[in-house]
């Protein structure tokens, strides 16, 4: 679960290390309302903050020890109720495109630790991280009637990096396929939302102009980012960050 033992929950440090050499770690402690939560630190300071409760990452803080996340201050931290704020996981459905309620269930179910992942095929050395899963009851099964595990890993690496890595498998016992909706629904913070708004209102119609002309959703998504972080003012630093996390990603296996 953590950068240095794949196994271990808590990475304890070397004794008297200097500020630049103490190794990534991995906390699990209690959190809001007494909810179970990990808290990833890695060695140049940064951090984040990820609950049982829905697999939702709640905090993300640089090595300025800055939040780059937004969590509402109405973020009530009662289940069944989604955790309002941060990063929350829709699945298996998307907002409204289905049957089940608004963005599916896996953000209002406890998850657990994942003591046994598949082997990544990058390097984690050096990263802080922790594996969770979460499969259907038979509550689940009963407005969603398929088999799932859905394993999340997330580690935040050496530069503060956080990357949600998220490995879906079909565990139906007759191999039927199924279908779903999926996203990672993040709240980023920002400094001016008036501002933000006018803003994205403008670039989305830019987006739409741009994928309508040339059909090309990703060079489109880029190009709307980048202007959006840029006329925010984000520093340098930070625009990385977010662009490392628009590159997390999602298999099926
Ligand atoms: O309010 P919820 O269910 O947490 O959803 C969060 C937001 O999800 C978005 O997808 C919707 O467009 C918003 O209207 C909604 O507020």
């Amino acid at each position: 679960m953590s950068g240095d033992k794949e196994k271990s929950t808590v990475t304890s440090a070397p004794p008297s290390p200097s500020p630049s050499s103490v190794p990534p770690s991995v906390e699990f402690t209690k959190g809001i309302n007494g909810l179970q939560k990990f808290i990833l630190r890695e060695s140049r300071g940064s951090s984040a903050e990820v609950y049982l409760y829905g697999g939702h990452v709640t905090s993300w803080k640089n090595d300025h020890g800055e939040e780059l996340l937004f969590l509402s201050s109405k973020a009530i931290f009662k289940p069944p109720k989604a955790i309002r704020g941060g990063i929350p996981i829709c699945f298996p459905q998307f907002a409204g495109h289905g049957t089940l309620d608004q963005h599916g269930f896996a953000r209002n179910r406890f998850w657990a630790v994942d003591e046994d992942p598949p082997p990544f095929p990058t390097n984690t050395l050096n990263k802080a991280f922790v594996d969770l899963i979460l499969k259907p009851s038979e509550e689940d099964m009963k407005i969603w009637p398929h088999s799932f595990e859905y394993r999340l890993r997330v580690a935040l690496g050496t530069g503060g990096d956080l990357m949600l890595t998220s490995r879906i498998r079909n565990t139906n016992s007759d191999g039927k396929p199924f279908t779903f909706t999926f996203a990672y629904h993040t709240y980023f913070s920002v400094s001016d939302i008036r501002l933000t708004k006018y803003i994205l209102a403008l670039l989305q119609r830019l987006q739409l102009l741009i994928m309508k002309k040339r059909g090309h959703l990703f060079c489109a998504k880029m190009v709307f980012l980048m202007l959006w972080c840029g006329i925010l003012g984000i520093r340098k630093q930070r625009l990385w960050l977010i662009l490392v996390m628009m590159s997390t990603s999602i298999c099926c296996v």
